[in-house]
């Protein structure tokens, strides 16, 4: 039975300081599962220990029904059936892109012709079979990390392990490989386990993902209930835009400033003060001042390319973040409704 990834309890401490400090998750096969979180949180040792590479100090994990690590069990890498795709890229220097790709066919005892050949339909998936005979060096950024990919599909890796592949790419790039990384995991088969700090690359990639800070997950979720639905404050404030504010809460309605609005929140959410996420697309900029409306200040603005952002001082002294696609401009008085916050649990 294939079992996808399973981690439970899963330890890793450095001179006493946890790395990853008692993490359990299961990721379904072929799920593709993002792992965000700041620099120093624990994303790699949580990686290396998967792949192999490190061994934990407490917990278990099990890779396709199979455990390699937990329990006296440590399984070497090689026998994981686990590809790398790391921000180095890790190809050979001194190998040909069509050996780079052949290379774990070869190591599989398969003929060098035959490995070449078994490695074309690889090199096609990823757009490089112009580009077989050269080198890694005369490779752009992007060229080399699709080699890296086409490795793993050589491979036959059920599990595929992405830290950080695109960090060193330039940002039109990006965009262009986060397509194509989803087209590789989709057409692969494989169960992939992706890391970033970029919120923003986690919401466009995951079909689920974690939010890590200090060893520990913090929210598991799909990216709309991890951005609509934040656990804690932690989570609101790292994972998209927004205002976190404090209101009074009860029956489904949040007040502010002696406005109410709807509000959600998770079952049993006790009636009283609370904080709220307020994101800036439920925010309304109204053309004057209205009942239900709140005024403000324009503080800050920050142009996105097509819209404006702003930070907006109510008069009760919270601040809203909007987003609007005309200028808003500092000092400038602005009236605003709010279409709906989640309130934070606790
Ligand atoms: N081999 C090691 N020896 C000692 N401490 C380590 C070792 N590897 C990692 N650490 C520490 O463990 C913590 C987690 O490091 P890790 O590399 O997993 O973080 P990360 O989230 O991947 O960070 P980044 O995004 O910067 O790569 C850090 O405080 C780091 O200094």
């Amino acid at each position: 039975m294939d079992g996808g990834i399973e981690v439970h309890e899963l330890g890793k401490t450095y001179a006493g300081t946890p790395a990853v400090d008692g993490v359990s998750f299961h990721i379904a096969p072929r799920e593709l599962f993002v792992i965000v979180g700041e620099s120093g949180c624990g994303k790699s040792t949580l990686l290396r220990l998967i792949a192999g590479l490190d061994a934990p100090d407490r917990g278990t994990i099990r890779l396709h029904g199979e455990t390699v690590a937990g329990a006296g069990v440590m399984v070497s890498p090689e026998a994981r059936e686990t590809g790398f795709v790391f921000q180095s890229y890790a190809l050979w220097p001194h190998m040909s892109v069509r050996d780079n790709v052949a290379f774990p066919l070869q190591a599989a005892g398969m003929a060098r012709k035959a490995a070449a050949e078994a490695a074309e339909p690889h090199l096609r998936t990823v757009s490089l079979d112009g580009l077989a005979e050269r080198r890694p060096e005369a490779l752009s950024g992007g060229q080399r990390q699709r080699v890296a990919l086409a490795r793993c599909l050589a491979g036959g890796a059920r599990t595929i392990l992405m830290d950080e592949p695109l960090a060193n790419l330039d940002p039109h790039l990006r965009a262009t490989m986060e397509r194509e990384l989803l087209g590789f995991h989709r057409s692969s088969g494989a169960t992939t386990i992706y890391i970033t700090h970029d919120q923003r690359e986690a919401m466009a990639l995951a079909d689920r993902m974690a939010v890590m800070r200090n060893g520990r997950f913090l929210q598991v979720g799909t990216p709309q209930e991890i951005y609509d639905r934040p656990r804690s404050r932690e989570v609101a404030e790292f994972i998209g835009h927004g205002a976190v504010v404090p209101v009074r809460y009860g029956d489904h309605m949040a007040e502010l400033d002696g406005v109410r609005f709807p509000a959600e929140a998770t079952a049993g959410q006790a009636p009283g003060d609370a904080l709220a996420i307020l994101r800036p697309e439920a925010i309304e900029i109204l053309p004057g001042a209205e009942p239900g409306a709140l005024t403000g200040t324009v503080r800050e603005t920050f142009y996105r390319g097509g819209t404006w952002e702003a930070e907006l001082e109510l008069a009760g002294g919270a601040v809203l973040t909007l987003s609007h696609g005309a200028p808003l401009v500092p000092g400038q008085g602005v009236c605003v409704r709010i279409r709906h916050g989640w309130i934070l649990p606790g």
